[in-house]
């Protein structure tokens, strides 16, 4: 019979990826570094993913927007897999490939940031995403797992979380989203205009 880990084997696998990880910091202080550039210039972020990355993408747009932990102005994210009405016209008439690539056609602008969460990177719409912000001269970030897959070396920044388990990659995902937080509230935005 099949045994599911338990909540302590989680935690400890957690530990060791959330370890592991602390080998990415340059790779995250680089991108989190081009997300708050791209804000001053007055850019936007653009994020997307599938199922739980989905809910990470949201998560990350929701905290510019929102807040995270200071006060401060509200700043430019769109999420695209937030957005049904577009999600099932584009994935009706073009197919799913094309969600989130045709958003990035309608509402991207060079300059601005598109990160696309795929922990195993190999979701097709998070490839052409990828593409077509490339061409689009938008910044693109990879926040990838496991071997990296199809999106590997295709982006301006790639961070692969070492591990080949979709939830703790999807876990330490989050605290990276969380860091990146942590500059951009600390940013005197009263002073930047925008
Ligand atoms: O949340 C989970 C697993 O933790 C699932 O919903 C998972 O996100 C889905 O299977 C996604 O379709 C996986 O896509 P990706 O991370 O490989 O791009
Ligand atoms: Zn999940």
């Amino acid at each position: 019979m099949k045994k599911s880990p338990t909540f302590g084997q989680s935690i400890l696998e957690l530990i060791d990826v959330l370890s592991a990880s602390n080998a990415l910091e340059e790779q995250v202080k680089r991108a989190g570094d081009a997300i708050l550039q791209s804000l001053q210039q007055g850019c936007k972020l653009l994020t997307c993913g599938n199922g739980g990355s989905a809910a990470d993408a949201l998560h990350l747009a929701e905290e510019l927007v929102g807040r995270y932990k200071m006060e401060r102005r509200g700043l430019p994210a769109i999420c695209f897999n937030a957005d049904v009405t577009a999600i099932t016209c584009i994935g009706n008439d073009y197919g799913y490939d094309h969600i989130f690539e045709r958003q990035v056609e309608a509402l991207g602008k060079p300059g601005d940031v598109l990160v696309g969460f795929t922990t195993s990177g190999n979701s097709p719409n998070i490839i052409s995403a990828f593409n077509r912000a490339k061409a689009a001269g938008i910044i693109t970030i990879f926040l990838g797992g496991k071997d990296g897959g199809a999106a590997k070396g295709l982006c301006d920044h790639e961070i692969i979380i070492p591990s080949f388990t979709t939830a703790r990659i999807q876990e330490v995902h989050t605290v990276i989203l969380h860091q990146w937080l942590e500059e951009i509230d600390i940013t005197d935005w009263n002073n930047i205009k925008i």
